[in-house]
C-alpha cells in the first residue's frame, strides 16, 4: 500500500521550500502527500517579504479534522512560526500518536529571514523535541537549540549531534550543508551511535529548500524501508540527484529550487 504522509509546515509560492517542496518530495518518493498549513509566507528565491501566521487554534482544527479521518504513516513537521502553534502541534501529537514523526526545526530561511520567533526556540526544544522520532537541524539551528557556537568542521558533527539527543530527541540528523568542502556530509545519531551520510557536493546556486526536501524524503521513505538509517541514506541520495537536476530549471533570480523528478516505471 502507498503510505499516507503528512506535512505540517509553512508555504512557499515559488515552490522551492515549505509545503510545496514537501508534497513534491513525497510524490517523488512513492508516498501520498497531505498538508496542514501553519503560516502563509510571501517568499520566493530572493527572500521573504511577509509572513502571516495561521492562528494556533485553526492549525489544531485542520489537524484534528484530518486525523479523525486519515491515519498517516509518517509526519514531517517544518516551519511552525510561533510558540502557540508549537504547543498546538505537540498536543495533537500526544492525542493521535502518529508513527514516524520527523521534525525539521526551521528557524531561519536561506535568505537570512527569521521563520521562528526567537522566544519560541525554547518551547520547540522543550515541548516538541522529546515528542518526535527524528530531528534534522542545520548547523545554526543546532547551535541555537544547544546555546553553543556554530560548528565549523565536519569532525565536530557527531559530538554535537549526541548533545542534541541529550535534549530529548530520539534521533538526530545534523546537516552539514553550510560547511564547505568536496563532499556534503551530514551525521545521523541514534542510540549513541553516529554514522555519516556523505555524498558529492553539487556546485549550484539552486539550493533553496534542500533542508525541507531531505526531511520530507525521509518521512516519505521511512514507512517503506526497514529502519531510519536506510531511509535517511536513500533520502540523501534523492536530494543530491534533485540538486543535480536543478540545472534544468530556470526559476527566479536568487537561490533557485531543486528539481523533484519522477521516474515513471
Ligand atoms: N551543494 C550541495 N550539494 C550536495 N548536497 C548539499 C548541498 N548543499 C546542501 N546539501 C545537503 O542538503 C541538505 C540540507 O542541508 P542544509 O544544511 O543546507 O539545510 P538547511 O539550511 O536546513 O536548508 P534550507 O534552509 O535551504 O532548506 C543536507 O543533506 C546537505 O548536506
Ligand atoms: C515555509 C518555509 N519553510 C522552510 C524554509 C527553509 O528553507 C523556507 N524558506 N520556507
Amino acid at each position: 500500500m502507498i503510505p499516507n504522509v503528512l506535512s505540517i509546515a509553512g508555504t512557499d509560492p515559488s515552490g522551492g521550500a515549505g509545503i510545496q517542496a514537501d508534497l513534491k518530495a513525497f510524490s517523488a518518493n512513492g508516498a501520498y502527500g497531505m498538508a496542514v498549513v501553519t503560516a502563509l509566507v510571501a517568499q520566493t528565491t530572493t527572500g521573504v517579504r511577509e509572513v502571516r501566521e495561521v492562528p494556533a487554534g485553526f492549525v489544531a482544527t485542520q489537524l484534528e479534522t484530518l486525523l479523525d479521518d486519515v491515519r498517516p504513516d509518517a509526519v514531517k513537521i517544518g516551519m511552525l512560526g510561533d510558540a502557540e502553534v508549537i504547543l498546538a502541534v505537540a498536543s495533537v501529537l500526544d492525542r493521535y500518536a502518529p508513527p514516524h514523526v520527523v521534525l525539521d526545526p526551521v528557524m531561519v530561511a536561506k535568505s537570512g529571514d527569521r521563520l521562528l520567533a526567537p522566544r519560541a526556540v525554547g518551547v520547540l526544544r522543550d515541548e516538541l523535541l522529546p515528542r518526535v522520532d527524528l530531528i534534522t537541524p542545520n548547523l545554526p539551528e543546532a547551535a541555537d537549540l544547544l546555546g553553543e557556537p556554530e560548528l565549523g568542521a565536519v569532525g565536530e558533527l557527531p559530538d554535537q549531534a549526541r548533545r542534541l539527543t541529550e535534549l530529548g530527541a530520539k534521533r538526530v540528523l545534523l546537516k552539514g550543508g553550510h560547511l564547505s568542502g568536496e563532499a556534503s556530509a551530514d551525521v545521523l545519531v541514534a542510540d549513541g551511535e553516529a554514522e555519516f551520510l556523505r555524498d558529492e557536493r553539487i556546485s549550484t546556486t539552486n539550493d533553496h529548500g534542500t533542508g525541507c526536501t531531505l526531511s520530507a524524503a525521509i518521512a516519505a521513505l521511512r514507512p517503506q524501508r526497514p529502519d531510519w538509517s536506510t531511509a535517511a541514506h536513500e533520502a540523501k541520495r534523492y536530494l543530491t540527484a534533485a540538486l543535480a537536476a536543478a540545472s534544468r530549471l530556470d526559476v527566479g533570480r536568487g537561490h533557485g529550487p531543486v528539481h523533484h523528478f519522477h521516474t515513471w516505471w
